[in-house]
């Protein structure tokens, strides 16, 4: 499984974090970063999105990171992932740049998944997104990283 995602994280606590959780992961959860574009803001979605569909494998079973996605519940993504893995296509995630993915990229999507409605800076994004894999490989082995229901 892979996130492909415009940006380039450095080093930081968002790379700190990143590794924490994308380390942890099985099987390996790889990251490819492409550079930010430049020019007005369609330019730069466009460009984007061509670059996030180049790195795209084109039997990739793709999922979109955006505000207008579907937006399950941690048990209900767990589930989902588990049956997205289960198909056999790699699942790559894709996570826009500042200005967002383009239509392109949502066309050729297999899943939008939402992390909610609040907007998040896209290294956050990658961040949380690890986590949640993360937390949803650890429910399907029946880890106890997973604490479900209030206490
Ligand atoms: C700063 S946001 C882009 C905001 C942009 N104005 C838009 O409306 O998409 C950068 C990227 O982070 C991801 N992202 C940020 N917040 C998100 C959320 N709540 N749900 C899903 N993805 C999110 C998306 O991939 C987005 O393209």
């Amino acid at each position: 499984m892979r996130i492909i995602a415009v940006g380039r994280i450095g080093r930081g606590p968002e790379a700190e974090l990143f590794a924490r959780y994308a380390g942890r992961v099985r099987p390996a959860l790889q990251l490819t970063e492409l550079a930010e574009a430049r020019g007005s803001t369609g330019e730069i979605r466009r460009r984007e999105a061509e670059a996030l569909l180049a790195a795209l494998p084109a039997s990739a079973f793709a999922v979109a990171l955006d505000l207008g996605g579907s937006m399950p519940d941690t048990e209900a993504f767990a589930a989902q992932f588990g049956r997205w893995l289960e198909a056999g296509r790699p699942v790559c995630f894709l996570i826009g740049g500042a200005e967002g993915l383009d239509r392109a990229v949502l066309d050729r999507a297999d899943a939008v998944l939402s992390l909610g409605r609040l907007t998040w800076p896209h290294m956050l994004a990658r961040v949380m997104l690890a986590e949640q894999i993360f937390r949803a490989r650890a429910i399907a082995a029946g880890h106890p990283y997973h604490r479900a229901g209030r206490p």
